[in-house]
């Protein structure tokens, strides 16, 4: 932070930066996995950083966390049993819990601080991780999968970048474990960076999950405070005949998501498309 102005500057998105006013450093630590830092923006509300990537702000985290929750969720026909790999924060959680067919939420994130200080310094978005359908582990997702198959709905992948602690959830052995975690016409969703800045990446997820599940898409939402104002995700379904792009039921009280936003948000630009397509 430099005059007041926090910089995402990364080498993951090179000659961009993403910049915010400062008006308060909140927390700074270390964890066991990565830095941790929380400060009040002058516009965004609080902001969490880790290893110097933007996770969440106050202001925009709606668009990212409902979206990455309700198009596995809503183009489900029945899901009851939810998991969270990632996602400590407790923004995807809240999400899954707007689905009445959901009777249970397993959380499992492998950095305890990400939940400490959410539950701190992001009380809108942690709330419900104290909700009695929630379970909260701390752990590596890869393990937990792994002693979970056949078990899970829907299993949403609510990760930081490819560098670091996630750097594990970007390759093909973890999406092989997601794929066996889940119960029969399971749905998947995980983090699909950006199509301005990871292309080659978002190509080599598609390859990936295209050879192990039988429906996937890529779709995207947006969003200011991420790289190039916008994130993707992978969505995939272990139902041959599944629609992921047409909502089943309607998703009432969100800010973002809507059943015309979800249709919408698997509508690729032609660079993207043909990119995908050509594999
Ligand atoms: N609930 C936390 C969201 C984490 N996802 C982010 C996507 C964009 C990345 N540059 C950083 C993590």
């Amino acid at each position: 932070i430099k005059d007041g102005w926090f910089r995402e500057i990364s080498s993951q998105w090179p000659g961009q930066a993403m910049t915010l006013k400062v008006n308060k450093i909140l927390h700074i630590e270390k964890s066991l996995f990565q830095d941790v830092l929380v400060f009040e923006s002058e516009t965004y509300g609080n902001v969490l950083v880790l290893d110097g990537a933007i996770q969440c702000t106050e202001r925009d985290e709606f668009s990212y966390q409902e979206m990455i929750a309700h198009l596995p969720l809503a183009s489900h026909p029945n899901p009851k049993r939810v998991l969270v790999i990632g996602g400590g924060d407790g923004g995807v959680v809240r999400e899954a819990l707007k689905h009445d067919t959901v009777e249970e939420v397993v959380l499992c994130d492998i950095d305890e601080a990400v939940i400490r200080v959410s539950k701190t310094y992001l009380p809108h978005m942690s709330s419900l991780l104290s909700d009695p359908r929630v379970r909260v582990f701390i752990g590596d997702g890869f393990k937990f999968l792994a002693d979970n198959e056949g078990t899970y709905d829907v299993i949403i992948t609510d990760s930081s970048d490819p560098v670091g602690p996630a750097q594990s959830l970007f390759q093909k052995p973890y999406f092989q474990l997601l794929h066996d975690a889940l119960a029969p016409g399971g749905h998947i969703s995980t983090q699909g960076e950006c199509q301005w800045i990871h292309l080659p990446l978002i190509t080599e997820l598609r390859q990936i999950v295209s050879n192990l599940f039988p429906v996937s898409e890529y779709a995207f939402t947006t969003i200011p405070t991420y790289p190039s104002g916008q994130i993707g995700f992978i969505i995939c379904s272990k139902a041959v005949d599944r629609d992921l792009k047409t909502p089943l039921r309607e998703v009432k009280n969100t800010v973002y998501y809507n059943s015309a936003v979800h249709k919408a948000a698997f509508t690729l630009p032609e660079f993207t498309r043909a990119m995908l397509s050509e594999g």
